[in-house]
Order: C-alpha cells, then structure tokens, then sequence
C-alpha cells in the first residue's frame, strides 16, 4: 500500500519509587549528551510491548514488564477536547516513518546498567524538566509527571544475613508485582561476620515484608528513610503491623 513502512520505535518509562529512568544517548552526534527512554525501533512480526522488553533487555541487560501506555499531549488543544476530533494520539512523529510510543514499565529481573548510554539518571516527577530531552519524548512528560507523583514510594526496608535471603525476597516481592531492590548496607566493619549487609527496600506494605522476613531470616528496618524520594501519597499505609512472636 503506502511505498514506505511506517515504522514505530518504543520508549520505556521504567519507573521506581516515583522516579523514572532517564538515559543520555551518546550518538549520533546532534543527539549525543541529550536525554531519551530506554528503547528501539519495533521490528516486523514484533507487537511493541515485546520490542520495549527486547530493547532494554539489550540496551539495559534487565527484564522489565509493561505497565501501560502514555498518552502525549501535543498540540495547544489540550483537555478533555483534546482527542474530539478522533481517537487521541498515541505516538510522537520522531520523523517522516518514524513514531514515537511510551509505555511505563517495572522492573522484573536485574538492575539496570547502562549498555549504550553513557549515564543513567533515576528522575524525579520534579526533575523532568531539567533534562534535555529528544524533542519527540516532551509530549509524554505530563502524563508521566502524573504518574511519578501517584506512584507508590518505597515504604518498607528489610535486612538479611545473606544475599541469597535478601534475592529470594527481591524476586518474591517482584513476582507479585511489587517494586523492590537489593542494597548493600552501609557497614561499620566490612568483614565483621556480625554485621548483615543485605537490605531489600520495597513499595510493599511492611506486613507483607514482615511475613517474607520470617521466611528468609530477616528483620524489618523500622528507620527507613528515604531522603530522596518525593512527599508520600495522601493516602496514609496503615503504619507497620507488627506480627506477634509467639513465645519461646
Ligand atoms: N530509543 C529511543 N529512541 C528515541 C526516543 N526519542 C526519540 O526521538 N527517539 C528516536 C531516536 C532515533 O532516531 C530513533 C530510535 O533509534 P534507536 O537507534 O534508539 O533504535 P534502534 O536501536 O532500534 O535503531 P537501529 O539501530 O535499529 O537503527 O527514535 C526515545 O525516548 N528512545
């Protein structure tokens, strides 16, 4: 039909504790230094979600899973008239044959590393504009603001004596479809056995942790503090069920 394909290529908003993974291309040289989504061109017989996993699969080395897909606000006929004349836009023109889809993403397996890019940036919702970002992704940025600032924050920290506990819990955690990561505790003495290394820190409730704590030979971290992360959402969690030990 049309001469040339129109081809769509996928960016991943990758979102963790109300921050989104921005990543800054280094080619070619009028984009290098600018800021992007994690992504790539959907190939033929590919649907976009599985291109967006294969892309950061392959630019990222780790396995995300797509959440939804943003809406992009372009034009100055914005509102809820916006989409009157017909269904609402879904992609960004990047070229002539080239459109831009955003899709929000989690992480299910991994930490991101940076393959292609030569930095990574967790974002906050009031960072974004910040960013010199490709022109094409702009018309996402409100939505994904709105999801930052309604996304759920990290709430609860767990320690372990082991790392092999501390991913059990990590993966338990994402299987059921909650945020969660590994950080290694700051330590007084490092090859002080006593000490115990392992955090997991999770947008899960405490009570869930709480029970995979007593699975995995963990304690929770009442202190958690996270400094960087943005205002907790309105609704209040309930504050830390405690279970009760049954005696010795
Ligand atoms: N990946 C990605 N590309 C974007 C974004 N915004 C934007 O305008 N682009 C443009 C840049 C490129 O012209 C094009 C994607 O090219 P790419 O080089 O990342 O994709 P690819 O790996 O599949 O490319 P190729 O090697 O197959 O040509 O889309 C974005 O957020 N992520």
């Amino acid at each position: 039909m049309d001469g040339q394909r129109e081809r769509l290529v996928v960016g991943a908003a990758l979102v963790r504790g109300g921050r989104v993974l921005a990543a800054r291309r280094t080619a070619p040289p009028e984009a290098a230094g600018r800021w992007e989504l994690p992504g790539g061109k959907v190939e033929a017989g590919e649907t976009p979600g599985d291109a967006l996993v294969r892309e950061v699969a392959e630019e990222l080395g780790c396995e995300v899973e797509v959440v939804a897909w943003l809406r992009p606000l372009t034009g100055p006929a914005s509102g809820p008239a916006a989409g009157a004349a017909g269904a609402p836009a879904d992609g960004v023109a990047v070229r002539p044959g080239l459109t831009l889809r955003v899709a929000t993403a989690r992480l299910v397996r991994g930490e991101p590393e940076p393959g292609e890019h030569d930095l990574l940036a967790w974002v906050g919702p009031d960072e974004l504009d910040d960013l010199d970002w490709l022109e094409p992704d702009r018309p996402f940025l409100p939505e994904l603001r709105h999801v930052l600032l309604t996304a759920p924050v990290a709430s609860a920290r767990a320690v372990f004596f082991s790392d092999d506990d501390a991913r059990a819990v990590e993966r338990r955690l994402r299987a059921d479809g909650y945020d969660a990561h590994v950080e290694r505790e700051r330590l007084a003495g490092e090859d002080d056995d006593e000490d115990h290394p392992w955090a997991v820190v999770t947008d899960a409730p405490a009570f869930v942790l709480d029970v995979l704590c007593d699975e995995h030979d963990g304690w929770l971290d009442e202190g958690l503090d996270a400094p960087d992360a943005p205002p907790a959402p309105p609704l209040d969690l309930p504050s830390a069920p405690r279970r009760i030990k049954k005696p010795q």
